[in-house]
């Protein structure tokens, strides 16, 4: 078959190729009952039950393909996006959908996913001689994400100027490094680093410190302004923020006495409402949604007040 012609008349939906994003951004989909199959190699597969195909890019590029209205949705991390708006916002003809113009990144956000969180910092050499982002002004930073360091480093030079505008002329040496970044301040490479941090485990075993946040990140689900296909969009989102919302919430089931009844429904009070279903001898059986990291105090309030029998169920999805 002719993947690229398959394609036709289908809602184009990138993921990240491999890495940090894609086995949960997988999760999503197969909660979201998206199903497929991918080919070895194969950086395309069709979605069997919905018109729509998958593609697979690396996360830096997700932005790119949205963007320029090539493919419709995609989920990357808000770091990747907020480089791409940089991006273009440097160099406007990289805009190329006609849709928005150039100068327009083409992006939406629909919505946060709700994983891959993490941070986009400044870092130095924990015993080295740089205190704040303002002493790296005029040295040399490696990255991967070159243009919001470049934004980042260029307001901070106007800033040391008193206000002045930036003359265009960066003094501080941006370096493009694809990966690795830790290990550019260690060889000499570079006298500061902007990169990413979660647990920060990479920067500290590299000897860094974190002086200054450029961006907090995380998964997000993003849109092209002008998609092919927006009742497909509609469908897909829906069906993806009953998943996060299941993901957040567990289902406590409890029975009480009807007397202390508005007490317990005071504790498990629902998303709306708590359902209560009446039992024979004065008590009621309550079930409602309660937010996952609160359960385990939700619990003993509720065995304050007399509560009997309390299970909590996850829950697959919901809407
Ligand atoms: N340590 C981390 N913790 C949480 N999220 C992260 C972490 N590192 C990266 N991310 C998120 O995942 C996205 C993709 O990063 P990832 O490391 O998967 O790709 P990459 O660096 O391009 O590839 P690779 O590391 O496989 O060479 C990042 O843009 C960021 O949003
Ligand atoms: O704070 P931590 O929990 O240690 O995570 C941060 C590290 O994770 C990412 O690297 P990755 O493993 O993706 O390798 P890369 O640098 O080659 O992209 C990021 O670039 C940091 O190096
Ligand atoms: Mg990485």
């Amino acid at each position: 078959m002719d993947l690229v012609n398959s394609l036709e008349g289908r809602l184009l939906f990138a993921l990240c190729q491999e890495g940090r994003l894609n086995q949960a951004a997988l999760n999503l989909l197969e909660g979201a009952d998206i199903q497929f199959r991918r080919q070895n190699r194969l950086d395309i597969a069709l979605v069997k039950n919905l018109p729509i195909a998958l593609i697979f890019l690396p996360a830096a590029d997700i932005p790119t393909f949205v963007g320029q209205g090539r493919v419709d949705l995609g989920i990357t991390g808000w770091d990747q996006v907020k480089e791409h708006d940089a991006a273009v916002r440097a160099n406007p003809a990289t805009a190329s959908n006609p849709a928005t113009g150039p100068g327009l990144s083409g992006c939406d956000m629909v919505m946060e996913l709700g994983f891959g969180a993490c941070r986009l910092q400044v870092q130095v050499p924990a015993n080295g001689s740089y205190n704040c982002s303002l002493d790296l002004v005029g040295r040399t930073i490696g990255t991967s994400f070159v243009n919001l360091a470049t934004d980042y480093f260029a307001k901070l030079e106007s800033q040391s100027t008193g206000g002045a505008p930036h003359n265009g002329t960066l003094h501080t040496k941006i370096v493009e490094l694809s990966g690795s970044v830790e290990a550019a301040c260690a060889l000499g490479v570079a006298d500061g680093i902007v990169d990413l941090v979660e647990s920060g485990e990479t920067m500290r075993a590299a000897g860094l410190m974190a002086i200054d946040t450029v961006v907090e990140s995380t998964a997000v689900l993003i849109r092209s302004h002008a998609p092919s296909n927006p009742d497909m969009i509609d469908l897909i989102t829906s069906r993806i923020r009953g998943v996060i919302t299941a993901q957040k919430y567990v289902l406590c089931q409890y029975n009480i006495e009807r007397s202390r009844l508005s007490e317990a429904t005071k504790i498990t009070p629902g998303k709306r409402a708590a359902t209560v279903t009446s039992l024979d001898d004065g008590w009621a059986a309550v079930s409602s949604m309660v937010k996952k990291n609160k359960i385990a105090l939700v619990m003993d309030d509720l065995s304050r007040v007399g509560a009997h029998d309390i299970l909590v169920l996850d829950i697959h999805n919901t809407r």
